[in-house]
């Protein structure tokens, strides 16, 4: 480009010193010179080669000052083009960074204004490209997780180090049901989901940013900092609001978090569901369908777990096997489906009494295996005994009348000093059932 401007210029300014030359003679006429002088052919030749000579003179002038600079502009561009073309795959953007391709700009004529909105172009470019290259990393990274809970605490840390705040949530729906799955640098993150001003933006469905004026403090459940500047976006997938990401921070957000926000909700909301199927599929996976507790494969890989646990940090741990006791009679005197009443029925009952971490699973037909972690002999004993009774108390409502069933119950516990395998423990428990059985039934043998 700049050759085909500076043939242009080298042939403007020639041609000017020509036109000059010619109109020399006209001119000199004005100061007395005489006729026969002005127009002889001499001093016509000496005026055009003057203007020639001016003319080439300006024309180098202008050039070495302007063309420098035009070339400068330009290699720059093309530096720049090269090295944006290179990070654009290899994510280095070192070369390409504006303080490196940046222009002089202390000129206030054109070619300074030129290197302003050069440079100007620069950053935008560069702030592009970061942003681009800020939700690629950011979608790449939640993309590769597939449990919710890794997910939900990675995202959450990827947002909060973007918009440079200090605390921060990700609030779910399921079922109907609004969960905290992440939070950090909050003291009540389980209280976010009963906030009303939490609750209007929810309603609405769209990115909500509260700014405090200075002075004005919050009765904050954010307690760790005193927030100034609240932002909550919603994630949605296909258009559904999975749930909400809610960022706050000590000082105002800089201009683009709101705007950057939402661009990363995208490749979150995309992780999100898949996570969510996910952790159904494990789900659906792992549970008796009838009953809702775990199923004999799961949960006995939990008892595994347990036992590994246990004998690593010497504690005890104790399992019942739980049988009804003649189930066959309830299924031929009343039919299959009230004996699947009274297995969903014994399920409930074990859940009320059992606490979180003990794990309930179906065994076998009637037959369910309870898992007690840290639980010495006694305690567990206690516990079935208190299964046992509650069975024993419990009537199933089959519409024309009410059933009772009893159970029978083994007891047995790790030795907390050797390692045990879980297929032994189950069969100490499995003998003291059938001692349980054998001796007259709804008793717990341990
Ligand atoms: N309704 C229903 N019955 C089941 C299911 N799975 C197993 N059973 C029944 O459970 C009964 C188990 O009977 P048995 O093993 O003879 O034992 P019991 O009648 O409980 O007698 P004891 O254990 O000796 O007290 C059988 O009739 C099975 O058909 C189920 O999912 N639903």
């Amino acid at each position: 480009m700049s050759k085909h401007v500076f043939r242009a210029l080298a042939m403007g300014m020639v041609a000017m010193g020509v036109v000059m030359g010619a109109a020399f003679p006209l001119f000199v006429l004005g100061f007395g010179v005489p006729k026969s002088t002005a127009f002889s052919p001499t001093f016509i030749i000496a005026t055009l080669v003057a203007g020639l000579v001016v003319g080439g003179l300006n024309f180098a002038l202008a050039s070495r000052i302007v063309r420098p600079r035009l070339r400068q502009l330009s290699s720059r561009m093309q530096q720049v083009r090269a090295a944006m073309q290179k990070a654009t795959f290899s994510g280095d953007w070192t070369a390409c960074n504006p303080a490196v391709c940046r222009l002089h700009e202390q000129d206030e004529d054109e070619l300074g204004a030129v290197a302003q909105s050069y440079n100007a172009l620069l950053h935008a470019l560069h702030d592009a490209h970061m942003v681009e290259a800020r939700i690629r990393d950011f979608t790449q990274t939640v993309s590769s997780k597939l449990d919710l809970h890794e997910l939900g605490d990675q995202a959450l840390g990827l947002l909060q180090a973007n918009a440079h705040a200090q605390g921060g949530a990700i609030v779910l729906e399921r079922q109907g049901e609004w969960t905290v799955l992440a939070s950090r640098g909050l003291s009540h993150p389980e209280k976010l989901v009963e906030n009303k001003v939490y609750f209007n933006a929810k309603d609405e469905a769209v990115q909500t940013r509260i700014t405090l004026p200075p002075g004005v403090t919050v009765d904050a459940i954010l307690s760790h900092f005193v927030p100034s500047d609240v932002l909550l976006t919603p994630i949605k997938n296909h258009g559904f609001v999975l749930g909400w990401v809610i960022l706050a921070s000590a000082t105002p957000f800089a201009d683009d978090v709101p705007r950057l926000m939402p661009l990363l909700m995208q490749g979150l909301g995309l992780a999100l569901n898949n996570a969510l199927l996910h952790d159904d599929l494990q789900r659906v996976a792992a549970l008796d369908p009838l009953t809702g507790v775990y199923n004999r494969r799961f949960g006995f890989k939990r008892l595994e777990e347990e036992l590994t646990r246990a004998s690593r940090d010497h504690s005890s741990l104790s399992v019942l096997l739980l049988d009804l006791d003649h189930f066959k009679r309830v299924n031929d005197t009343y039919g299959h489906l009230s004996g699947d009443k009274v297995l969903i029925r014994t399920a409930h009952v074990c859940r009320e009494i059992l606490r979180e971490g003990d794990v309930l699973m179906r065994y076998g037909g009637e037959e369910f295996v309870v898992v007690l972690p840290g639980a010495s002999i006694q305690d567990a004993r206690d516990v079935a005994e208190r299964i046992r009774f509650a069975i024993s108390q419990s009537q199933i409502n089959l519409g024309d009348q009410l059933l009772q069933v009893t159970s029978s119950i083994g007891v047995a516990a790790t030795s907390g000093q050797k390692a045990i395998a879980a297929e032994e423990l189950i069969a100490l428990a499995d003998e003291r059932l059938y001692k349980a059985k054998a001796t007259g039934r709804n008793k717990v043998v341990s």
